[in-house]
């Protein structure tokens, strides 16, 4: 064996111990049809195409049957038809094929993941795209009506306005300020089709031109409903893509909106679906099949590059209050309580079922000033902790009466568990802003990051009212909610650069915040990932779930206390954390 052989060898050995340890995908030396290409895949730029010419140079006749390149991924797997030819692709091109000079090195491996992410989610109902609705010289035509010279950018894409301009602040409209710019005539013959197509639809007065590049997208969104009447439609020019479908329940749907194709959203596609495009250049090849009789999509592998897209969405404006059945995004609807009540249900209550078994995997320990300042409680006390989460700060302690009261069932049954062991703790099901507990039943409360979940500021002082309320005069309380100043935390590892929204309860487009950076606003949304087990594959934002947060700012919370008439004995900064320790005069 040569040096550069060695070299190989050694290498793959190296790769083999990650790709066991990361995928549970096994090397072996051995002959099987699967293989994998170690140290190129979807991040070092290479495709299915290259791939497939550098076999067609060699060996015209072997058959790959799939290519595996996952998202983000340095390696990628082959598929062959036969061993045979798995055989002579790698006697052939091991340490020898190069992507741009790099030299491709590969081991047979056994149990490649499936390559597939299978939704089984119907499609909104009331949204039809209408494929080839237009030719394509029409396509042409039409995108020869909007020169981008003057082209009023967005950060993530460009945009023109007729009829009304769309206010990006408000999402709406100035009904008193119609534009000069009407929709251009020559948009007449789409609605003339629709009709003909039996698709009766109102003639719109508002439409929003959108350009984007590869790599540009929209947030996922609702159009405001009040704004807006029933149906909104967007035909597609340049480039299909996949859009993105989420129901406020959670459900999630890609759907592939093909160039010159006309998209139409009414009912309940259009106000109680949102709707948004991920920034990339590519989109996943989505197929439709059946599978135990049930239709499904599959978001496969292999992808697709995206060109240039200029999409024409045209809306009706609408005087008045929208008047839907659908009121969960509806901004015409809700009162400022509702709105967070409804936000708390969506994005704390829910969202702690849903992760409670992975959360509490992530929190063993009680945290350090916890245990401190619970080990400074007297003996024969009382101690409430409020939003006691999987009880990791109920202490083996046989001298306390210690009670730990959660809302989230899921997290009760962790919790259960842990004071199992701790004959004097006690776990009980229990709401703050509800809490049935007599007052100055305690002699100590703890409510450890559990305030920044309530919805206004109403909502966090009620839960301050209950603390107040439940203590004993001379009572203590350690109240710690996440601080919006992370500087000094173990937080932070990068800077930021994401702007992205979503529009939830109300209509409300609220910040989702990219993880472990700083804060830039005191209420957001920040995603919950849970890890992926080995052979489970998720799809882009399966397995994230966006939870509430009122980042405080400094002094907010001592405030908040005060102004429930606790003395605040002490507040301090902890890693990323306001703290304060108060007493009930
Ligand atoms: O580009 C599209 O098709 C969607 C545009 C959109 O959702 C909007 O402008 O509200
Ligand atoms: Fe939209």
């Amino acid at each position: 064996m040569n040096a550069d052989a060695k070299r190989i060898v050694r290498k793959c050995r190296r790769f083999a111990v990650r790709l066991k340890e990361h995928k549970n995908v096994e090397c072996i030396d051995e002959p099987t049809i699967e293989i994998v290409l170690c140290n190129v895949g979807q991040a070092t730029g290479f495709t299915k195409t290259e791939l497939q010419d550098i076999i067609l140079e060699k060996l015209p006749n072997v058959n790959l049957s799939k290519y595996i390149a996952e998202k983000g991924e340095s390696h990628s797997f082959a598929i062959f038809g036969s061993i045979e030819h798995s055989k002579l692709f790698f006697d052939t091109y091991n340490g020898k094929a190069t992507q741009n000079g790099i030299i491709i090195y590969m081991s047979y491996v056994t149990k490649v993941p499936s390559d597939e992410t299978i939704y089984i989610t119907d499609l909104p109902s009331e949204l039809h795209i209408l494929h080839d609705f237009i030719s394509i010289e029409e396509e042409i035509q039409f995108l020869k009506l909007f020169d981008w010279v003057d082209e009023c950018n967005l950060k993530n894409r460009n945009v023109k306005h007729y009829g009304f301009e769309f206010r990006y602040g408000t999402n709406d409209v100035d009904l008193k300020a119609p534009l000069e710019n009407k929709i251009p005539e020559e948009c007449s013959i789409l609605w003339e089709r629709l009709k003909e197509k039996g698709l009766i639809v109102n003639i719109p007065d508002q439409l929003t031109v959108n350009k984007y590049e590869p790599g540009q997208g929209i947030p996922s969104h609702v159009d405001k409903h009040s704004p807006f009447g029933n149906t909104i439609i967007s035909l597609s020019l340049g480039s299909t893509i996949v859009m993105d479908w989420r129901h406020h329940s959670g459900s999630y749907i890609p759907i592939v909106v093909p160039r010159r194709s006309m998209l139409i959203m009414q009912g309940e596609a259009r106000y109680d679906w949102q709707h948004g495009i991920q920034p990339r250049t590519w989109d996943p090849v989505i197929q439709e099949r059946t599978e135990n009789g049930a239709r499904v999509r599959v978001a496969t592998s292999d992808t697709v590059e995206r060109a240039t897209r200029v999409s024409l969405t045209f809306r009706e404006t609408r005087q008045g209050p929208c008047e839907c059945r659908y009121e969960t995004l509806c901004d015409s609807r809700t009162s400022e309580t509702d709105v967070a009540a409804q936000l708390e249900e969506l994005h704390v209550h829910q969202v702690y079922e849903k992760i409670a078994c992975h959360f509490s995997k992530t929190r063993h320990k009680p945290w350090p000033k916890v245990v401190e300042f619970m080990s400074q409680v007297q003996p024969g006390s009382v101690v409430l902790d409020l939003g006691a989460g999987n009880g990791k700060n109920i202490l083996n302690r046989s001298d306390i009466i210690q009670i730990a009261g959660e809302r989230s069932e899921g997290l009760l049954w962790e919790c259960l568990g842990h004071v199992r062991d701790i004959p004097t703790a006690q776990c009980v099901r229990l709401d703050l802003l509800h809490a049935g507990l007599r007052a100055l039943c305690a002699d100590v409360v703890i409510c450890v990051a559990v305030v920044h979940h309530f919805c206004s500021q109403k909502r966090r002082q009620q839960a301050i009212a209950t603390i107040a309320r439940v203590l004993r005069s001379g009572g203590k309380a350690l109240v710690t909610v996440w601080a919006k100043d992370q500087t000094n935390s173990n937080y932070i590892c990068r800077s930021g650069h994401s702007d992205q929204t979503v529009t939830t309860v109300g209509g409300l487009n609220l910040p989702v915040h990219e993880n472990r950076t700083q804060f830039k606003h005191n209420d957001v949304l920040v995603p919950w990932k849970c890890r992926k087990v080995a052979n489970e594959k998720l799809g882009d934002d399966e397995g994230t779930f966006l939870r509430y947060y009122h980042v405080f700012e400094e002094g907010e919370l001592d405030s908040l206390c005060e102004s429930e008439g606790l003395a605040v004995d002490r507040s301090f900064y902890e890693e990323g954390n306001w703290c304060v320790i108060c007493t009930k005069p």
